[in-house]
């Protein structure tokens, strides 16, 4: 008989990525109990409350505690009509916590659990401000993932405390979503063959509109299809203006041991200052400014097609440098050639010098990041009693 695992996940951000990881987990209840492994949901968290299962003690104790899977469906539902989860009318067995509460309510469950089963912290959120929790509950012996690039991209000392638990911590989702992209440059570093050049199209958003625009649709239009398609940012300005690849270039870069940050990379916007978050909010700026931008955004796609070329948004990482922005690449060329949200990453080291290690496939989306998210919280099973 196969004996039974409980993974205790505690899942920070509802909204796209989170809520289909709660809905993988739940359709891989089956795969997973042959695994010998049970997924279970302790506490929920949005931007305004943390929902928890009541007696985190209990759960410690018992290891079976956690929400059960009709209401977790309920809890999706409810999150994608809109509603924040303070609104749930059934709270499962839970108690719910205000914004002011869960910081420390998230503690409490990672102390008591990180002794007994272990729990994974699970990042799904696009907010920056998690960071001090998550290395709180790496401190308290708890494992993190994370979809969110926001944590790993701040100061260098914090990326230095998370990534230093290398054991327990999991971001495969940041750079490429589902893709082998953290995976294949780590096992490439601790094979001590050294990367010289990182290089590709790493913004699902920004190669899907690129890809359009090809065909003559207007930017603003292409852009709000990203959005809807669920590849863009929170604020799709964060993929407009590079500093989403930009987060992904420092990710790579600072897995490469360089000590730099998001000010010391090279970026181009595709948008105005005057259109920035502080300028406009993201409804304004996708209802009537952004349609302001189609005519020069065609111009200079029919400027690069006159030349056989198209326009790609690159992620360069070379000689202690890294720079994104747009570049004028042959249409028949790989990256030319590269289509929708798929994502291209060309790795050139001491063995891949002339024959570069190349990952392509689909490189944003709600399910392929959420699959990503869940593929990692299951390579971290052995760190679970
Ligand atoms: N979509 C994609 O293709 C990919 C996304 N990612 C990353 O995944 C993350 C999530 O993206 P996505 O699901 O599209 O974003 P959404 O905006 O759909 O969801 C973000 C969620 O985070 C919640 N949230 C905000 N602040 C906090 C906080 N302080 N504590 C807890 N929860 C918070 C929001 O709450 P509320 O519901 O109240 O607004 C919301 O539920 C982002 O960091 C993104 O960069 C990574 C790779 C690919
Ligand atoms: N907004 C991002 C999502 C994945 O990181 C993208 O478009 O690539």
């Amino acid at each position: 008989m196969v004996e039974t695992k409980s993974i205790p996940i505690l899942l920070l951000g509802c909204g796209g990525v989170g809520r289909h990881l709660l809905r993988h987990i739940l359709s891989c209840r089956s795969l997973h109990s042959q695994m010998g492994l049970v997924l279970r949901v302790v506490g929920v968290a949005d931007s305004r409350s943390l929902l928890a299962v009541s007696d985190a003690a209990a759960a410690a104790a018992a290891a079976t505690a956690s929400m059960d899977d009709a209401f977790l469906a309920e809890l999706c539902r409810s999150k994608s009509s809109g509603s924040p989860l303070s609104s749930l009318v059934r709270l499962g067995g839970c108690q719910l916590f205000t914004d002011s509460e869960a910081k420390g309510k998230i503690i409490d469950v990672a102390r008591l659990l990180s002794t007994s089963t272990g729990l994974a912290v699970v990042d799904c959120s696009a907010s920056s401000e998690i960071v001090d929790t998550l290395k709180e509950v790496m401190s308290l012996g708890c494992c993190v993932v994370l979809a969110n690039k926001k944590p790993l991209t701040c100061a260098i000392e914090d990326f230095e405390k998370l990534v230093f638990h290398f054991r327990r911590i999991r971001f495969e989702s940041t750079v490429g979503a589902g893709l082998p992209v953290i995976a294949s440059v780590t096992r490439i570093i601790a094979s001590g063959d050294p990367i010289s050049r990182i290089m590709g199209s790493l913004s699902g958003t920004l190669g899907y509109v690129m890809s359009e625009l090809e065909d003559g649709k207007p930017f603003s239009q292409v852009v709000k299809a990203a959005k809807s398609l669920g590849f863009t940012e929170p604020d799709p300005r964060d993929d407009l203006s590079g500093m989403d690849v930009a987060r992904k270039g420092l990710i790579l870069a600072r897995l490469l041991g360089w000590k730099m940050s998001l000010n010391d990379i090279k970026v181009e916007s595709l948008y105005p200052s005057e259109f920035g978050p502080g300028s406009m909010t993201t409804e304004v700026f996708l209802g009537s400014a952004i349609s302001q931008l189609d005519k020069s955004i065609e111009e200079r796609v029919t400027a690069a097609s006159s030349k056989g070329n198209v326009l790609r948004y690159v992620c360069v990482i070379e000689n202690s440098r890294c720079q994104v922005g747009l570049q004028e690449i042959p249409k028949d060329s790989p990256l030319g050639r590269l289509r929708g949200s798929d994502n291209v990453v060309e790795i050139c080291s001491h063995c891949y010098a002339n024959s570069p290690l190349v990952i392509q496939g689909a490189g944003a989306g709600n399910d392929t990041t959420a699959a990503g998210v869940l593929a990692d919280i299951i390579d971290l099973q052995d760190l679970f009693k």
